[in-house]
């Protein structure tokens, strides 16, 4: 409910018409105990007539000899609390009359937000108790870096009085606090080690966002002494020992693979999904994930597979528009000896029988050929695969995901993709929205980039707010494979330790700046370029990264295969 009239009114006010007598007007007036009365004419606001106008009059007269202007009139959308009088009629753009604020209404009003005031009062007791209570060190600095906040445990870290520290600014109170960085970033920094007072610490510095800007940042001190961490991870270990032998899973088997903790972002539409993932996890049934390319619809897959507690065998993926149709019987069913000229010996299984016990992964499935789907269908109905060249079949079990980032349906109404097989398909249908509708992840996903970036090349460097502002703004048609090519760019061309907005290269425009970064992966964008621009943007790329191979095929958004493909065929070796 917000404080509009439009939702305290009475919607239903008396009122009279002009051509009534007073007779009437007398009536309706003395019997609801009114001292005045709306006169409407064609739905149509007119004025009202008062009681002492009309009380000792001829009762035969009409109503419209005694109307009298009143400017307590309001329309519905102006706040209550603004009402400097009551009655007040509220009027429609039309002149209609569509309700009233009586001193009942009025009432309703303030007893009301008084019980709400007095609620959050409650809340925001239970809040500074929590606060002050709490065992961690907590403090809130405004966007100017001045301490708002400052709890009892966070005083005893730094000695400083809670009524000394609270208006100071935070680098005078606090030894080498690093919260005015995180405002300039905006980007979290979490379980940092910190020194403070001789103690080592360690603590978590959040930025807090609101309208697309940093307008604050708490500042958390979680543990009374490194070594208690340690006893945590002990801890933890002995519950991941646990959760492993209960499900009696090889633990190394998967331990360094994906989990739904791995997947960054926490915003309301993402956490949705990985709900929906985690759950499908601990089913056999199929999944289909859908979603813009880049939005992580591989690593999704990869978590339900390894956080199953149903599927031991290993998780096979299968790109279906990577592979030429000729090629994609073979690779899925496998081959038998001389099943076909230059056939290997002994034959060779198919990615199908390798996912036995396992998960079958076909991404792109709107890329398979129509032929292709009959057979799959077969497969998934029959539980069983037959190699090419062979008359064999084997029992095969396996979980089976598919992901794309087609109109499925759409293709199914086309004629394009088999009716039949997309209903084995969509059981269980996982949508993984585009970045663009989780701008909010952006800043935790650009804090883990760079502090793995910070890992690798062995530096500190960190990143203005401003830039993860820009962020905000960009379509990124790419989604976070596109964010994390353009984090690694930036961080590998920036020369400085804190990269500004005068690190983007400035030669192109902001529209064409993002597609340009990762400009292979960007099917258009590849076709648009000539051998020669390809040839020299590669170049270009590999001396920045000093003939890193991988590196450079991350940052021009292509596998290494297909980087190695164009190095021989521009003769760049
Ligand atoms: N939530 C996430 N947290 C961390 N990294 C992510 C997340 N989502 C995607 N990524 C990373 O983004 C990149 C692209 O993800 P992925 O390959 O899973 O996308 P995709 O939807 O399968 O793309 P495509 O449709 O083009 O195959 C990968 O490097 C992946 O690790």
């Amino acid at each position: 409910m917000t404080d509009k009239i439009i939702d305290w009114m009475y919607p239903n006010p008396l009122y009279l018409h002009p051509e009534e007598p007073l007779k009437r007007a007398l009536h309706i007036l003395l019997e609801n105990n009114l001292t005045e009365i709306a006169v409407v004419e064609n739905q149509k606001w007119k004025g009202i007539i008062k009681l002492q106008d009309v009380v000792q009059k001829d009762n035969d007269e009409k109503v419209s000899s005694f109307i009298r202007s009143c400017d307590r009139v309001a329309s519905a959308d102006l706040l209550i609390d603004k009402l400097q009088d009551i009655p007040t009629y509220i009027v429609n753009d039309e002149g209609e009359l569509i309700g009233e604020i009586t001193g009942k209404e009025w009432l309703h009003y303030h007893t009301t937000i008084t019980k709400e005031l007095k609620q959050k009062e409650e809340m925001l007791h239970l809040y500074e108790m929590v606060f002050d209570t709490a065992y961690e060190g907590l403090t809130v600095v405004d966007d100017k870096g001045i301490i708002r906040l400052f709890n009892e445990a966070y005083s005893r870290y730094v000695k400083v009085p809670t009524e000394e520290a609270i208006g100071k600014d935070a680098a005078l109170i606090i030894e080498n606090t690093r919260l005015p960085v995180v405002l300039k970033t905006g980007v979290p920094e979490r379980s940092q080690a910190h020194r403070l007072q001789g103690q080592n610490l360690v603590v978590h510095r959040i930025p807090i966002w609101k309208d697309n800007k940093v307008v604050a940042a708490a500042g958390i001190l979680v543990y009374e002494g490194v070594s208690e961490i340690y006893q945590v991870i002990d801890q933890m270990e002995e519950l991941d020992k646990t959760k492993h032998s209960k499900f009696t899973k090889d633990p190394n088997k998967k331990n360094s693979l994906t989990r739904f903790e791995d997947l960054l972002g926490d915003s309301p539409c993402f956490t949705k999904t990985k709900k929906i993932a985690r759950k499908a996890s601990q089913s056999k049934a199929p999944v289909l994930i859908t979603g813009e390319s880049g939005v992580g619809k591989d690593i999704v897959a990869q978590a339900i597979h390894n956080e199953s507690p149903i599927t031991r065998g290993r998780f096979i993926s299968v790109n279906c528009a990577a592979i030429p149709e000729a090629l994609l019987e073979s690779e899925l069913f496998g081959y038998s000896s001389g099943a076909f000229t230059g056939a290997e010996k002994g034959g060779k299984p198919g990615k199908i029988e390798l996912a036995h016990k396992g998960t079958l992964f076909l991404d792109e499935i709107g890329d398979m050929p129509l032929t292709m789907q009959a057979k799959i269908l077969r497969v998934i109905q029959e539980k069983s695969v037959e190699r090419v060249g062979s008359n064999h079949q084997s029992n095969i079990d396996f979980r089976l995901i598919t992901a794309t980032n087609k109109d499925i349906k759409q293709m199914v109404h086309e004629g394009t993709f088999r009716e039949d097989l997309y209903y084995r398909l969509y059981v269980i249908p996982i949508h993984i929205p585009s970045l663009r509708e989780r701008a909010e992840d952006i800043p935790i996903i650009v804090s883990h980039k760079i502090a793995e970036l910070n890992n690798e090349y062995g530096d500190r460097k960190t990143i203005d707010q401003l830039v993860v502002q820009w962020m905000y703004t960009q379509p990124w048609k790419g989604n976070i494979r596109e964010l994390i090519n353009f984090l690694e760019r930036l961080y590998v061309l920036s020369e400085s330790q804190h990269m500004t907005l005068d690190n983007l290269p400035d030669d192109i425009d902001d529209k064409q700046r993002l597609s340009s970064y990762n400009f292979l992966a960007n099917k258009k964008v590849a076709e648009s370029l000539s051998e020669e621009e390809e040839r020299d943007r590669i170049k270009e790329t590999l001396e920045h990264v000093k003939g890193n191979k991988t590196k450079a095929a991350k940052l021009l958004g292509i596998s290494r295969a297909t980087l190695y493909n164009k190095l021989s065929r521009y003769t760049l070796e």
